[in-house]
C-alpha cells in the first residue's frame, strides 16, 4: 500500500483516481506548517501539492518513503528541485491543463482594464453613480504584444485575433513559419514595448526574464500602453511599472501575480486607481483543477506502481554501464548546450551534436538530452527542463536534433560539438575533459580556445588590430569588473578574431553596450556558465 499525502486545496474530482485505487490510501492534511509537515512526512511515499506548500529540503530529509512530489499544475518554483534530484525524488507537473484558464483570465484582466470593470463596480455599490470617470477603450483595432509564446501565450494571440486586434509575438523559440501559422507577427521586445497598446507576459521567470520591462523600456515605452501579468511576478519590474503610471506613460496594469505573494499590505499596486489585481487566481477554475489533478494524479500512480512516466520536472538517475562512460561528459554537454545557447541570435530551429573519439562507439542519447537540456533551459528556466523532458520540449517547439559522429577527436580523448543554427545565425562550441582540468571549451565557431566552463564569462568578436585587448580591459576596470582570465583566437592576423574574458562577476548590460561602441570591436555577449 502506497501512502499519498495531499497538502493543498486539490479537485477531490481530479484525485478520485487515487482515492479510489486500491493500492493507495490518500490523507488530506491542508495548511500544515514547515514543522508540521517535517513531523508527519516520513510516513507517505508521495506528496501532492499545489502552490501553497513549499516543499524544502528539511522536508524531503524526513520524507525518508518519499519517492514523487506531485504539482497540480505548472510552475514548480514552490518546490526545492535540487534537493528533490539528490533524494532520487520525482518531481512531476502538469504543465498543459491549466493552459485555457489562465489564458481566459489573463484577457479577463485585459477588459477589466480597457474598460475599469474593477474601479466602476466599487464605486456603483458603493452608491455612486458615475458614468464619466469610467470611459474605456476598445480592443478592436488595437496591437497587442505577448512576450512568450508558449502554450498560454498562443492561445491569448489566437483569442486577440477574434477580438480583431493586431498581435506582436516575441519567443526565442518562435520561428516566421510558426508565428505565421499562428497570424502573428514575429517581433523583438523592442518592438513590443515601441509599438503595442497591450502587453501581456507568458515566460517562466529566469534571470533572463526578470525586469524584462524595467525602467529602460518605460523611457521608451508606446505612451498609453496598459500592461498585464498572468505570469510570474517580477518579469515586470513593479516599481519601475508604479513610476512609469504615475508618469503618465503607462495608463493602467492589471497583474494576477507578485514579486513578493502575498504582496505587503503597502504595496503600491494595492489601491491605485490605475492598476487592477487579483491573487494569483490565473489557474483557479473548477476545470483547471481537475484537469491538473487528474493530470498528476495519473502520474504519481505511474511512478509509485513503476510504470513509464511523463512531465518529470527533474532528473531521474540514469542507470547501467552506460553511466559510468557518459557521466563524466553529463556536465561538459549541458554546458555547451547552454554557451551555445547564450551565444547564438534569433529561434532556435536546430541543435546539432557531433561526437569524436570513444563516445563514437557508445549510445550517446543521455549526453545529447544533456546538451538539449542546456540550449532550452536558457530560455525556458531550468526549473522547467531536465534530461526526462529536454527532447519533448523541443519537439514541441519544432527544434530538429540532429547527432552526428566520427572518429577523428582532433587529439582530444572524446570531443563533443554543439552546433545551433537559428534563422539567423549558426554557431558553434566544442568541448572536451581535460586530465586534471575538467570540462573546457575548446573551440568557438572557427577559433581553437581553451576556456574554463565555469561563472561568468565575456564574449567580444572583433578585429584582429593592436590595442584593442588594451581598450576592453581598460573600459571594464573603469567600470570595475575584474578581468580573470582570457583567451584571444584568431585565423589570421588583422582578421575577424575572438576573446573571451573570465570575469568575476556579472558584466551590467549598459557596460556591455559601452564595449560594442568600442572602434573594431563588434559584438560583446555575457555567459553564464553554472
Ligand atoms: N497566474 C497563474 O495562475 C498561472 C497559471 C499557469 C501558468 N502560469 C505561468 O505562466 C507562464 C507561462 O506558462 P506556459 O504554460 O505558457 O509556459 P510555456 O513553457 O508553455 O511557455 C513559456 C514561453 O516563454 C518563452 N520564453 C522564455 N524566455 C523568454 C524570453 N526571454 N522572452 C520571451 N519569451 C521567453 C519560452 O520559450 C516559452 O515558449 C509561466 O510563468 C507559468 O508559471 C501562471
Ligand atoms: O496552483 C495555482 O493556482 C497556481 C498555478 C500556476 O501559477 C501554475 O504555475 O500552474
Amino acid at each position: 500500500m502506497f501512502k499519498v499525502l495531499v497538502s493543498d486545496p486539490i479537485s477531490d474530482l481530479g484525485i478520485s483516481l487515487l482515492v479510489e485505487a486500491s493500492d493507495i490510501s490518500i490523507d488530506k492534511k491542508t495548511g500544515l506548517s514547515e514543522d508540521e509537515l517535517v513531523a508527519i512526512i516520513g510516513e507517505y511515499d508521495a506528496l501532492l501539492v499545489r502552490s501553497q506548500t513549499r516543499v524544502t529540503e528539511r522536508i524531503m530529509t524526513a520524507g525518508k518513503s518519499l519517492k514523487v512530489i506531485g504539482r497540480a499544475g505548472v510552475g514548480v518554483d514552490n518546490i526545492d528541485l535540487d534537493a528533490a534530484t539528490k533524494r532520487g525524488i520525482v518531481v512531476i507537473n502538469a504543465p498543459d491543463g491549466n493552459t485555457i484558464t489562465t489564458c481566459e483570465h489573463t484577457f479577463a484582466m485585459m477588459m477589466a482594464l480597457a474598460r475599469h470593470i474593477p474601479q466602476a463596480y466599487a464605486k456603483t455599490i458603493g452608491g455612486v453613480w458615475d458614468r464619466k470617470s469610467f470611459v474605456g477603450v476598445e480592443l478592436r483595432n488595437k496591437t497587442l504584444g505577448v512576450l512568450g509564446m508558449g502554450r498560454i501565450g498562443s492561445e491569448v494571440a489566437a483569442r486577440a485575433k477574434a477580438f480583431g486586434m493586431k498581435v506582436l509575438g516575441y519567443d526565442p523559440f518562435l520561428t516566421e513559419e510558426r508565428a505565421d501559422k499562428l497570424g502573428v507577427t514575429l517581433a523583438t521586445v523592442d518592438d513590443v514595448v515601441r509599438g503595442a497598446d497591450f502587453i501581456t507576459v507568458h515566460t517562466p521567470l529566469t534571470p533572463e526574464t526578470r525586469h524584462m520591462i524595467g525602467r529602460a523600456q518605460f523611457e521608451v515605452i508606446k505612451p498609453g500602453v496598459r500592461i498585464v501579468n498572468c505570469a510570474r511576478g517580477g518579469i515586470i519590474d513593479e516599481q519601475a511599472l508604479i513610476e512609469a503610471i504615475d508618469a503618465g506613460r503607462v495608463a493602467g496594469a492589471a497583474f494576477d501575480v507578485f514579486e513578493e505573494e502575498p504582496p505587503a499590505a503597502d504595496h503600491p499596486f494595492l489601491n491605485h486607481p490605475k492598476v487592477i489585481v487579483t491573487p494569483h487566481l490565473g489557474a483557479s477554475t473548477v476545470e483547471a483543477q481537475e484537469n491538473v489533478a487528474i493530470d498528476v494524479s495519473e502520474q504519481l500512480l505511474h511512478i509509485l506502481r513503476n510504470e513509464p512516466y511523463k512531465n518529470a520536472v527533474n532528473m531521474p538517475p540514469v542507470p547501467g554501464d552506460l553511466l559510468a562512460k557518459l557521466e563524466p561528459y553529463f556536465t561538459l554537454a549541458r554546458k555547451l548546450g547552454s554557451f551555445a545557447a547564450q551565444i547564438t541570435d534569433g529561434p532556435v530551429k536546430e541543435i546539432s551534436v557531433s561526437y569524436a573519439g570513444e563516445l563514437a562507439d557508445v549510445d550517446t542519447q543521455p549526453l545529447t538530452r544533456q546538451v538539449v537540456q542546456g540550449v532550452l533551459a536558457h530560455h525556458l528556466g531550468s526549473d522547467q527542463v531536465n534530461a526526462v523532458n529536454a527532447m519533448h520540449l523541443a519537439k514541441m517547439r519544432e527544434v530538429n536534433i540532429v547527432t552526428t559522429k566520427s572518429q577523428a577527436a582532433k587529439g582530444f580523448t572524446n570531443l563533443v560539438t554543439v552546433t545551433l543554427k537559428t534563422g539567423r545565425e549558426e554557431r558553434s562550441a566544442a568541448g572536451a575533459l581535460l586530465n586534471g582540468f575538467g570540462p573546457r571549451i575548446t573551440q568557438i565557431d572557427k577559433y581553437p580556445v581553451d576556456v574554463e566552463s565555469q561563472g561568468h564569462l565575456v564574449l567580444i568578436s572583433h578585429h584582429d588590430k593592436p590595442g584593442i585587448i588594451g581598450r576592453v580591459g581598460t573600459l571594464l576596470g573603469t567600470n570595475g569588473v575584474n578581468i580573470a582570465t582570457m583567451q584571444v583566437g584568431r585565423k589570421i592576423v588583422g582578421g575577424a578574431a575572438i576573446m573571451v574574458l573570465g570575469v568575476d562577476k556579472a558584466v551590467p548590460k549598459d557596460v556591455l553596450s559601452q564595449l560594442e561602441e568600442l572602434p573594431d570591436l563588434n559584438s560583446a555577449k555575457e555567459i553564464q556558465l553554472v
